[in-house]
């Protein structure tokens, strides 16, 4: 692998880049890496994730003047991506996009190889596919779960709902990132459409405590205030296919294309490599993931997220005669009394008791799993320590 010659930073250092890699990596990381370096391996993040193998990203310690020397040999790093294969027998939970790995360079012959999984500081994990009840990691290690609603047409609200909670539960934050603010009626000069203006009031209504941004990929509306947001953070974007999504990555990415357009003629890569990726460095500083359109966003252990997501009907429950009130038909209580006074959308309501529902049967399926996980091993063990008695001859005195 020939190391390509390193790109001089266009102008001075941007957020998210100075003293740290692009991708993340900062110096707790590296601190925490010391012994992984002493075993010759080199920390690298998942770009994305496939079966048996995962494409990466260099994430060490960037050194201007010496190109490559904390990289294993594999040069500056930069945006260059290397397969990296995940050996049957790896430890712990299966390696996602975001993940931070050790890496094992490719030598005499083998290919790069993941070695360890480094632990997550966050992650945004759904239930995999109705009717299973394995979770899957759909991002690791984000600080910003941002849930992307498109403004011209009406807002699903329940699935904004569901994606908070999954949003909260994941230990970073979630935001609400509203596109296509452009659609009619729009005042280019900057006063969103009286139609985002009502959308944008009844997504905050059902998001206490989260941001909701008013973006336009078509006029650059809010994408200033977006990339701010987003500065020196790792955040994933989710949300119903079509959503914009991936027009908004574009739009955060078109930026750089032209500001450091010398940059990335050196390095001799065409414009287009990075769009096609699932997580990428933004020129702003921060990295953006990417999701596909998720048709099922099943909730995976979110009853914590579902606390923020409901904390209206937390704090009126409060008032409810019985501590254990269920919100239903019950004497005395608060959250129906709010929702008969009009102070609580009966929607919204209904939302919190369905979503609570299948958070609880999730959780009862996830216990009888591990239940049965349990006595598995146990059998197993029981079935060992038997063999290893009976191979003694103790079984037969
Ligand atoms: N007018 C307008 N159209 C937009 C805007 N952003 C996205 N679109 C359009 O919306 C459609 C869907 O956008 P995508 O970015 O592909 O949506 P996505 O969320 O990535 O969809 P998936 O890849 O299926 O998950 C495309 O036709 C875009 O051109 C915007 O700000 N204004
Ligand atoms: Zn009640």
């Amino acid at each position: 692998m020939t190391p390509p010659a390193p790109a001089a930073p266009a102008g001075p250092p941007r957020a998210g880049q100075r003293g740290a890699c692009r991708y993340g990596w900062t110096d707790e990381a590296e601190t925490a890496f010391t012994a992984h370096r002493a075993a010759g391996l080199v920390p690298a993040r998942v770009a994305r994730a496939h079966r048996g193998g995962c494409d990466v990203v260099l994430g060490g310690r960037h050194s201007p003047t010496v190109p490559g020397d904390d990289n294993g040999g594999y040069g500056f790093g930069g945006d260059e991506q290397i397969r990296a294969v995940v050996p049957p027998n790896l430890a712990g939970s299966p390696p996602s996009t975001g993940d931070w790995v050790a890496l094992r360079p490719a030598a005499g012959g083998t290919a790069a190889t993941i070695a360890h999984v480094l632990p997550r500081r966050s992650a945004l994990v759904r239930a995999a596919a109705s009717g299973r009840s394995d979770p899957q990691v759909l991002a690791a290690n984000v600080d910003l779960v941002a849930i992307v609603v498109a403004a011209d047409v009406p807002p699903d609200l329940g699935r904004v709902e569901r994606l908070l909670a999954l949003g909260w539960e994941s230990g970073g934050t979630p935001l609400i990132v509203l596109t296509k603010a452009d659609a009619p009626g729009h005042d280019p000069a900057g006063a969103p459409s009286p139609r985002t203006a009502t959308r944008h009031d009844e997504i905050a209504a059902v998001a206490p405590g989260v941001d909701v941004l008013v973006t336009s990929a078509v006029t650059g509306a809010g994408l200033d205030a977006l990339a701010g947001t987003l500065a020196g953070a790792t955040a994933v974007l989710v949300g119903a296919s079509g959503a914009g999504k991936s027009t908004l990555a574009n739009a955060l990415l078109g930026a750089d294309l032209l500001a450091v357009g010398a940059v990335r003629h050196t390095d001799g890569k065409g414009r287009h490599t990075t769009v096609s990726r699932e997580l990428v460095a933004l020129p702003t500083g921060g990295v953006l993931i990417d999701t596909p359109g998720l048709r099922a966003v099943g909730l995976w252990d979110a009853e914590d997220g579902l606390g923020h997501v409901f904390a209206e009907i937390d704090a009126l429950a409060d008032d409810c005669r019985f501590a254990d009130c269920g919100h239903v038909s019950e004497p005395g209580c608060a959250v129906l009394a709010a929702v008969d006074a009009g102070h609580l959308p009966a929607r919204r309501l209904d939302s919190y008791h369905k979503l609570l529902r299948e958070q609880e049967w999730m959780a009862a399926r996830s216990d009888a799993r591990l239940r049965a996980e349990r006595e598995r091993r146990w059998k197993e063990i029981s079935r060992a320590q038997r063999r290893l008695y009976e191979g003694r001859g103790g079984g037969r005195r």
